[in-house]
């Protein structure tokens, strides 16, 4: 069957039961290792609760992030994406389950971790060159002094200048530079470019990218700026209500979507798996997950990143999907 692109788009007739061809994205290293591929984190039914009455704010989420990817963690206000970044961390103690960092707990191998939180803890008496100094101080093994100062150095600072005294984003690169400074095998980032201008934000991005891919670093970084996140990782984990909703390669799991549209009812689209239906100028217009092919004259396209991910926060109940190298080797997936 022939497809054809429309506005950069591929669309067919009929849709096809195979997966197909996504967007190339930058391709990368995977793993330093040979065979098995490591695993950077495996939750395995972890659950978080700040209080004994309090609602879980991770509950129950089993799944696995292999070594080398970036990803994106995504989710609603309050899904519980600061929790797992903490957890991972080794800054909070899971309620329930266990969460391991490179097979271990976290913490155990926290010379290979750097965990950004989301408020950029700094002391504010120390100048930039102080800052800079604790960390060769606490990473002696691992500390590339001339690539934090670059860091500093692109942004226009001074090593003399007091970290009280540097505006909300000064502080964030001061942030970054003691994180990558440290060339961890993982990068745990809380919001990392919130309070950067566009100009610092593209810089940055493109800085921890580069030496990502370069060094096989693995990311797992919470944004809500999708158009940031669909050019710089290649794997995401949805998180919503506490549970992981979608988690996967990210041309894996657009390539398990099909956007439809045409006439008729979403019990029409049986037997795939309707994300989320609406009524369109169109007719019905749904996010699918395709189980063979999509028959009945419906017009199919492939959905963007940013589709995917507003069709699963709008249907906060439709069922959970992470593809195979993504499912904890411990349990079954969640529903
Ligand atoms: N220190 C805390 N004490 C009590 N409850 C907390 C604490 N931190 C977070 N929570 C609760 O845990 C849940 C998950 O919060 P979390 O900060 O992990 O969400 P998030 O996905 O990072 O949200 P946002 O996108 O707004 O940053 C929320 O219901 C929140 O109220």
């Amino acid at each position: 069957m022939s497809s054809e692109k429309q506005g950069g788009r591929t669309t067919t007739p009929k849709g096809r039961g195979e997966l197909r061809d996504q967007p190339r994205r930058r391709s990368r290293r995977q793993t330093p290792h040979r065979g098995t591929p490591e695993v950077a984190l495996e939750a395995t039914e972890l659950t978080k609760r700040y209080s004994r009455k309090a609602t879980a704010a991770l509950d129950n989420c089993s799944f696995r992030l292999p070594a080398g990817r970036i990803s994106a963690l995504v989710g609603p206000n309050g899904a519980g994406k600061s929790t797992l970044l903490a957890l991972a961390g080794g800054l909070l103690r899971p309620t329930t389950g266990t969460l391991n960092v490179f097979g271990g707990a976290p913490g155990e191998f926290r010379d290979r971790v750097a965990y950004l939180a989301q408020n950029k803890p700094l002391y504010g008496q120390l100048t930039i060159a102080e800052t800079l100094r604790m960390g060769a101080e606490l990473n002696p093994d691992r500390w590339d002094a001339p690539y934090a100062a670059r860091i500093i150095e692109e942004g226009s600072l001074q090593p003399g200048q007091k970290i009280r005294r540097l505006s909300g984003g000064q502080r964030t690169r001061v942030a970054l530079a003691l994180a990558l400074g440290k060339r961890p095998d993982l990068m745990l980032l809380d919001e990392p470019m919130a309070d950067l201008d566009p100009l610092a934000r593209h810089e940055l991005m493109g800085t921890l990218m580069a030496d990502a891919a370069e060094r096989g670093t693995t990311v797992l970084m919470s944004s809500h700026i999708v158009s940031e996140l669909a050019d710089a990782c290649d794997h995401l984990l949805l998180l919503g209500g506490g549970r992981i909703r979608l988690g996967g390669g990210i041309d894996d799991l657009l390539a398990a979507h099909t956007l439809v549209t045409g006439r008729g009812t979403p019990a029409d689209l049986a037997p795939h798996t309707v994300v989320e239906a609406r009524a369109s100028g169109r007719g019905l217009t749904a996010l699918i997950r395709r189980d063979g092919p999509v028959e009945g004259g419906w017009a199919t396209e492939d959905p963007s990143l940013e589709e995917l991910l507003l069709a699963h926060l709008r249907s906060p109940d439709a069922p959970a999907l992470l593809t195979p190298g993504t499912t904890s080797t411990r349990t079954a997936v969640q529903a």
